[in-house]
């Protein structure tokens, strides 16, 4: 779980805010507050995602994608710097964790995945592909 806090930024045009990225995990279930600033990559446009009272907005990631052989795609996200707030988001991560993890083989995993799109891989080998410069880690285990 990860407790995020993001000050108000006094020159968000100037701002990077923090970068494109996917998750590595199965899913991620987040609680943002009402500030706002999450945007998800659809289609090649970033969309907002705007805070909704009660709601959780639930990430599906690239182990989830790999397992499902991509009948669920994970989403590329970012947070752009606003001058309101502070945002205070609290993301719980479902991944594989624990010392036999990074071991642990992961492939596409369900009925008919054919044509199979994923060679198998360990936990470590995918987070030595995975990079925060927007290189889709995945790509490099892809059939
Ligand atoms: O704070 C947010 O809105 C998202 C945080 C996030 O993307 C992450 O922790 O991976
Ligand atoms: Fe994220």
């Amino acid at each position: 779980m990860a407790a995020h806090y993001y000050p108000p930024c006094p020159e968000p045009h100037l701002t990077v805010g923090t970068a494109k990225h996917s998750d590595t995990t199965f899913l991620t279930v987040l609680l943002q507050d009402g500030v706002g600033g999450l945007q998800a990559l659809i289609s090649g446009y970033w969309v907002d995602v705007p805070p909704v009272t009660g709601a959780l907005i639930i990430n599906v990631s690239a182990f989830l994608q790999a397992r499902s052989n991509d009948a669920f795609k994970s989403v590329d996200h970012r947070m752009v710097a606003t001058n309101t707030g502070p945002r205070v988001t609290v993301a719980c991560f479902f991944e594989p964790s624990g010392p036999a993890a990074s071991g642990r083989v992961y492939g596409p995993n369900i009925k008919d995945a054919s044509p199979l799109r994923y060679r198998s891989f360990t936990v470590a080998e995918f987070l030595e592909a995975y990079s925060f410069d927007g290189k889709p880690a995945l790509d490099r285990f892809r059939l």
